[in-house]
Protein backbone atom coordinates (compact mmCIF):
# COMPACT_ATOMS: atom_id res chain seq x y z
CA UNK A 1 0.00 0.00 0.00
CA UNK A 2 1.64 3.36 -1.07
CA UNK A 3 1.19 6.26 1.89
CA UNK A 4 1.93 9.75 1.38
CA UNK A 5 4.85 10.57 2.58
CA UNK A 6 6.08 7.06 3.82
CA UNK A 7 8.41 4.19 1.97
CA UNK A 8 7.17 0.23 2.45
CA UNK A 9 10.01 -1.40 3.97
CA UNK A 10 8.63 -4.54 4.97
CA UNK A 11 5.01 -6.87 5.12
CA UNK A 12 4.74 -9.38 8.03
CA UNK A 13 1.71 -11.75 7.65
CA UNK A 14 -0.75 -9.25 8.78
CA UNK A 15 0.97 -5.94 9.29
CA UNK A 16 3.36 -3.43 7.29
CA UNK A 17 6.12 -1.00 7.65
CA UNK A 18 6.88 2.59 6.43
CA UNK A 19 10.41 4.69 6.78
CA UNK A 20 9.80 8.40 6.29
CA UNK A 21 9.98 9.04 2.38
CA UNK A 22 12.35 11.93 3.17
CA UNK A 23 15.03 9.49 3.92
CA UNK A 24 15.11 10.57 8.01
CA UNK A 25 15.37 7.49 10.30
CA UNK A 26 13.97 9.11 13.80
CA UNK A 27 10.45 7.04 13.31
CA UNK A 28 9.05 4.26 11.69
CA UNK A 29 5.36 3.42 10.97
CA UNK A 30 3.46 0.39 11.74
CA UNK A 31 0.42 -0.15 10.11
CA UNK A 32 -2.21 -2.95 10.87
CA UNK A 33 -3.78 -4.74 8.01
CA UNK A 34 -7.04 -6.18 8.28
CA UNK A 35 -5.58 -9.21 7.07
CA UNK A 36 -5.94 -12.66 9.28
CA UNK A 37 -3.77 -15.51 9.03
CA UNK A 38 -4.10 -19.33 10.31
CA UNK A 39 -1.99 -22.37 9.76
CA UNK A 40 0.65 -20.24 8.34
CA UNK A 41 -1.32 -19.12 5.38
CA UNK A 42 -2.64 -15.23 5.41
CA UNK A 43 -6.98 -15.47 4.14
CA UNK A 44 -9.10 -14.29 2.01
CA UNK A 45 -11.00 -11.49 1.96
CA UNK A 46 -9.44 -9.20 5.26
CA UNK A 47 -11.48 -8.24 8.35
CA UNK A 48 -12.88 -5.09 7.94
CA UNK A 49 -11.98 -3.57 10.98
CA UNK A 50 -9.73 -6.12 12.46
CA UNK A 51 -6.69 -3.62 12.40
CA UNK A 52 -8.23 -0.60 13.75
CA UNK A 53 -9.58 -2.69 16.82
CA UNK A 54 -5.93 -4.67 17.25
CA UNK A 55 -4.46 -0.92 17.21
CA UNK A 56 -6.46 0.37 19.21
CA UNK A 57 -6.23 -2.85 21.81
CA UNK A 58 -2.24 -2.14 21.73
CA UNK A 59 -2.58 1.39 22.36
CA UNK A 60 -5.00 0.20 25.88
CA UNK A 61 -2.50 -1.66 26.86
CA UNK A 62 0.41 0.49 26.20
CA UNK A 63 -1.62 3.42 28.49
CA UNK A 64 -1.70 0.77 31.34
CA UNK A 65 1.84 -0.51 31.56
CA UNK A 66 4.45 1.28 33.35
CA UNK A 67 7.51 1.21 30.92
CA UNK A 68 8.81 3.50 28.38
CA UNK A 69 7.32 2.59 25.17
CA UNK A 70 7.80 3.24 21.53
CA UNK A 71 4.97 5.05 21.02
CA UNK A 72 5.24 9.34 19.63
CA UNK A 73 3.48 11.36 21.81
CA UNK A 74 4.68 14.83 20.25
CA UNK A 75 3.16 14.33 16.58
CA UNK A 76 4.33 17.97 15.56
CA UNK A 77 8.11 16.57 15.26
CA UNK A 78 7.06 13.95 13.43
CA UNK A 79 5.99 12.87 9.71
CA UNK A 80 2.10 13.02 9.37
CA UNK A 81 0.23 9.98 9.69
CA UNK A 82 -2.16 9.47 6.47
CA UNK A 83 -5.41 10.26 7.02
CA UNK A 84 -6.28 6.28 5.16
CA UNK A 85 -4.92 4.80 8.14
CA UNK A 86 -4.75 6.78 11.00
CA UNK A 87 -7.45 4.41 13.00
CA UNK A 88 -4.98 1.35 12.59
CA UNK A 89 -1.24 3.28 13.01
CA UNK A 90 1.27 3.05 15.22
CA UNK A 91 3.88 6.35 15.20
CA UNK A 92 7.09 5.00 16.40
CA UNK A 93 10.26 6.31 17.65
CA UNK A 94 12.65 3.68 15.76
CA UNK A 95 14.55 1.72 18.32
CA UNK A 96 17.70 -0.22 17.88
CA UNK A 97 15.57 -4.00 18.31
CA UNK A 98 16.76 -6.67 20.24
CA UNK A 99 17.28 -9.78 18.69
CA UNK A 100 14.74 -11.42 20.91
CA UNK A 101 11.29 -12.53 20.52
CA UNK A 102 10.36 -12.31 24.61
CA UNK A 103 7.54 -14.86 24.71
CA UNK A 104 6.14 -15.50 28.51
CA UNK A 105 3.82 -18.63 28.91
CA UNK A 106 1.47 -18.82 32.26
CA UNK A 107 0.12 -21.98 29.89
CA UNK A 108 1.92 -24.99 27.96
CA UNK A 109 0.62 -24.70 24.34
CA UNK A 110 1.82 -24.42 20.85
CA UNK A 111 5.83 -24.81 20.01
CA UNK A 112 6.16 -24.74 23.43
CA UNK A 113 4.01 -27.85 24.49
CA UNK A 114 5.48 -29.77 21.03
CA UNK A 115 9.51 -29.10 22.84
CA UNK A 116 8.04 -30.01 26.05
CA UNK A 117 6.30 -33.62 24.52
CA UNK A 118 9.93 -33.96 22.89
CA UNK A 119 11.99 -33.09 25.70
CA UNK A 120 10.52 -32.51 28.78
CA UNK A 121 11.50 -28.80 28.92
CA UNK A 122 11.38 -25.55 26.92
CA UNK A 123 13.75 -23.09 26.23
CA UNK A 124 15.65 -25.10 29.15
CA UNK A 125 13.06 -25.02 31.54
CA UNK A 126 12.93 -28.26 32.89
CA UNK A 127 9.01 -28.46 33.09
CA UNK A 128 7.24 -31.73 35.59
CA UNK A 129 6.13 -35.06 33.61
CA UNK A 130 2.33 -35.50 32.67
CA UNK A 131 1.81 -32.17 31.31
CA UNK A 132 -1.39 -31.75 28.74
CA UNK A 133 -1.51 -29.25 25.96
CA UNK A 134 -3.16 -26.21 27.51
CA UNK A 135 -2.28 -26.97 30.81
CA UNK A 136 -1.92 -23.82 33.48
CA UNK A 137 1.83 -23.57 35.17
CA UNK A 138 2.10 -23.13 38.47
CA UNK A 139 4.29 -20.19 37.76
CA UNK A 140 4.86 -18.62 34.12
CA UNK A 141 8.07 -19.09 32.72
CA UNK A 142 10.33 -16.99 30.29
CA UNK A 143 11.06 -18.61 26.76
CA UNK A 144 12.55 -16.57 24.39
CA UNK A 145 13.19 -16.68 20.63
CA UNK A 146 16.19 -15.64 18.55
CA UNK A 147 14.49 -13.22 15.74
CA UNK A 148 15.56 -15.08 12.46
CA UNK A 149 16.07 -12.86 9.65
CA UNK A 150 12.66 -11.44 8.81
CA UNK A 151 10.03 -14.07 7.02
CA UNK A 152 11.46 -16.64 9.19
CA UNK A 153 10.53 -18.78 12.02
CA UNK A 154 11.75 -17.71 14.95
CA UNK A 155 14.31 -20.40 17.02
CA UNK A 156 13.48 -21.37 20.68
CA UNK A 157 16.56 -20.40 22.52
CA UNK A 158 17.68 -20.81 26.41
CA UNK A 159 17.65 -17.54 28.71
CA UNK A 160 21.42 -18.47 28.51
CA UNK A 161 21.71 -17.86 25.13
CA UNK A 162 19.94 -14.94 25.13
CA UNK A 163 22.99 -13.83 27.38
CA UNK A 164 25.48 -14.63 24.48
CA UNK A 165 23.20 -12.44 22.28
CA UNK A 166 22.61 -8.86 24.20
CA UNK A 167 24.74 -9.50 27.40
CA UNK A 168 23.63 -10.25 30.93
CA UNK A 169 22.36 -6.98 31.47
CA UNK A 170 20.02 -6.49 29.03
CA UNK A 171 19.08 -10.41 28.85
CA UNK A 172 17.80 -10.01 32.56
CA UNK A 173 15.96 -6.98 31.80
CA UNK A 174 14.14 -8.61 28.72
CA UNK A 175 13.30 -11.17 30.93
CA UNK A 176 12.45 -9.53 34.10
CA UNK A 177 10.42 -6.75 32.54
CA UNK A 178 8.34 -9.65 30.22
CA UNK A 179 7.94 -11.61 33.57
CA UNK A 180 6.35 -8.32 35.51
CA UNK A 181 3.77 -7.36 32.53
CA UNK A 182 2.60 -10.62 31.41
CA UNK A 183 1.55 -11.37 35.00
CA UNK A 184 0.02 -8.06 35.31
CA UNK A 185 -1.54 -8.49 31.99
CA UNK A 186 -2.83 -11.22 33.15
CA UNK A 187 -4.52 -11.12 36.33
CA UNK A 188 -6.03 -8.13 34.75
CA UNK A 189 -7.91 -10.29 31.49
CA UNK A 190 -8.76 -12.78 34.40
CA UNK A 191 -10.80 -10.16 36.23
CA UNK A 192 -12.71 -10.01 32.89
CA UNK A 193 -13.12 -13.33 32.40
CA UNK A 194 -10.35 -14.23 29.56
CA UNK A 195 -7.35 -16.58 30.16
CA UNK A 196 -3.97 -14.79 28.49
CA UNK A 197 -2.17 -17.90 28.00
CA UNK A 198 0.95 -16.56 26.02
CA UNK A 199 2.38 -13.66 24.74
CA UNK A 200 5.40 -12.34 22.79
CA UNK A 201 6.87 -8.66 23.49
CA UNK A 202 9.44 -6.97 21.55
CA UNK A 203 12.08 -4.45 22.74
CA UNK A 204 14.09 -2.15 21.66
CA UNK A 205 17.08 0.52 22.60
CA UNK A 206 16.51 4.46 22.35
CA UNK A 207 19.54 5.48 20.59
CA UNK A 208 19.51 9.10 21.80
CA UNK A 209 18.64 7.64 25.82
CA UNK A 210 20.28 4.10 25.93
CA UNK A 211 16.71 3.46 27.66
CA UNK A 212 15.00 0.08 27.41
CA UNK A 213 11.95 0.43 24.89
CA UNK A 214 8.63 -1.65 24.63
CA UNK A 215 8.13 -1.76 21.28
CA UNK A 216 6.08 -3.37 18.38
CA UNK A 217 2.49 -4.59 19.34
CA UNK A 218 1.36 -5.59 22.92
CA UNK A 219 -1.04 -8.06 24.40
CA UNK A 220 -2.86 -8.13 20.85
CA UNK A 221 -4.64 -11.30 20.23
CA UNK A 222 -1.95 -11.36 16.97
CA UNK A 223 0.60 -11.55 19.53
CA UNK A 224 -1.07 -13.29 22.33
CA UNK A 225 -3.24 -16.45 23.17
CA UNK A 226 -6.92 -15.45 25.08
CA UNK A 227 -8.95 -18.26 25.93
CA UNK A 228 -12.78 -17.42 27.47
CA UNK A 229 -12.37 -18.60 31.06
CA UNK A 230 -15.28 -20.37 31.21
CA UNK A 231 -14.60 -22.53 28.10
CA UNK A 232 -11.06 -23.17 29.98
CA UNK A 233 -12.28 -24.48 32.95
CA UNK A 234 -15.22 -26.37 31.58
CA UNK A 235 -13.51 -29.72 31.91
CA UNK A 236 -16.66 -31.39 30.29
CA UNK A 237 -15.74 -29.82 27.28
CA UNK A 238 -13.63 -31.44 24.13
CA UNK A 239 -9.90 -30.15 24.60
CA UNK A 240 -10.05 -28.39 21.75
CA UNK A 241 -13.07 -26.12 22.92
CA UNK A 242 -11.60 -25.34 26.03
CA UNK A 243 -8.49 -24.16 23.89
CA UNK A 244 -10.51 -22.11 21.58
CA UNK A 245 -8.15 -19.07 20.84
CA UNK A 246 -10.17 -16.37 21.27
CA UNK A 247 -10.47 -14.66 17.60
CA UNK A 248 -9.40 -17.44 15.25
CA UNK A 249 -11.57 -20.08 16.40
CA UNK A 250 -14.32 -19.54 13.94
CA UNK A 251 -11.91 -19.57 10.75
CA UNK A 252 -10.04 -22.36 11.92
CA UNK A 253 -13.43 -24.57 12.78
CA UNK A 254 -14.40 -23.47 9.18
CA UNK A 255 -11.04 -24.21 7.39
CA UNK A 256 -10.72 -27.59 9.21
CA UNK A 257 -14.71 -28.38 7.43
CA UNK A 258 -13.68 -27.02 3.99
CA UNK A 259 -10.10 -27.16 3.23
CA UNK A 260 -7.64 -30.47 3.29
CA UNK A 261 -4.63 -28.24 4.44
CA UNK A 262 -3.36 -28.33 0.67
CA UNK A 263 -2.53 -25.64 -1.93
CA UNK A 264 -4.06 -22.19 -0.82
CA UNK A 265 -7.18 -21.97 1.59
CA UNK A 266 -10.64 -21.20 0.46
CA UNK A 267 -11.99 -17.71 0.60
CA UNK A 268 -13.96 -16.91 3.76
CA UNK A 269 -17.46 -16.20 3.39
CA UNK A 270 -19.12 -13.64 4.54
CA UNK A 271 -21.23 -14.90 7.31
CA UNK A 272 -17.42 -16.21 8.97
CA UNK A 273 -15.82 -12.75 8.31
CA UNK A 274 -18.50 -11.11 10.18
CA UNK A 275 -18.77 -13.97 12.83
CA UNK A 276 -15.17 -13.18 13.44
CA UNK A 277 -14.80 -9.12 13.64
CA UNK A 278 -17.57 -9.77 16.55
CA UNK A 279 -15.12 -12.13 18.12
CA UNK A 280 -12.55 -10.06 18.11
CA UNK A 281 -14.93 -7.08 19.40
CA UNK A 282 -15.89 -9.23 22.39
CA UNK A 283 -12.79 -10.09 23.62
CA UNK A 284 -11.81 -5.64 23.06
CA UNK A 285 -15.15 -4.95 24.97
CA UNK A 286 -14.25 -7.92 27.71
CA UNK A 287 -10.65 -6.71 28.30
CA UNK A 288 -11.44 -2.77 28.20
CA UNK A 289 -15.35 -2.32 29.37
CA UNK A 290 -15.51 -0.18 26.23
CA UNK A 291 -16.60 -0.09 22.35
CA UNK A 292 -13.79 -0.12 19.69
CA UNK A 293 -13.39 2.67 17.85
CA UNK A 294 -14.38 1.02 14.81
CA UNK A 295 -17.23 -0.93 13.60
CA UNK A 296 -17.38 -2.38 9.57
CA UNK A 297 -20.01 -1.10 7.52
CA UNK A 298 -23.36 -3.93 7.82
CA UNK A 299 -23.21 -6.05 4.47
N1 LIG B 1 7.77 -1.71 16.42
C1 LIG B 1 8.81 -1.36 16.12
C2 LIG B 1 10.13 -0.93 15.73
C3 LIG B 1 10.66 0.27 16.24
N2 LIG B 1 9.91 1.09 17.08
N3 LIG B 1 11.91 0.65 15.89
C4 LIG B 1 12.64 -0.11 15.05
N4 LIG B 1 12.19 -1.26 14.54
C5 LIG B 1 10.94 -1.70 14.85
C6 LIG B 1 10.51 -2.99 14.25
C7 LIG B 1 11.18 -3.67 13.24
N5 LIG B 1 10.47 -4.82 12.95
N6 LIG B 1 9.45 -4.87 13.77
C8 LIG B 1 8.44 -5.98 13.75
C9 LIG B 1 7.38 -5.57 12.73
C10 LIG B 1 6.46 -4.68 13.09
C11 LIG B 1 5.46 -4.32 12.18
C12 LIG B 1 5.41 -4.84 10.92
C13 LIG B 1 6.35 -5.73 10.56
F1 LIG B 1 6.24 -6.23 9.35
C14 LIG B 1 7.36 -6.12 11.45
C15 LIG B 1 9.43 -3.78 14.58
Amino acid sequence: MQLAGWRHIYSGKVRDLYTPADGSDAHLLVVASNRVSAFDHVLEPPIPGKGALLTALSNWWFARIDLPNHLVDDRAAAPEVPAEVADRAMLTRRLEMHPIECVVRGALTGSGYAEYERTGAVCGIELPAGLRDGDLLDTPIYTPAYKAPLGEHDENITFARSVELVGEDVATALRDASLRLFTAARDLAATRGVVLADTKFEFGRDPLTGELVLADEVLTSDSSRYWDASAYHDTALPRQDRLASFDKQIVRNWLSEHWDRTGEPPALPERIVAQTYERYRELYVRLTGGEPPYAPVAV
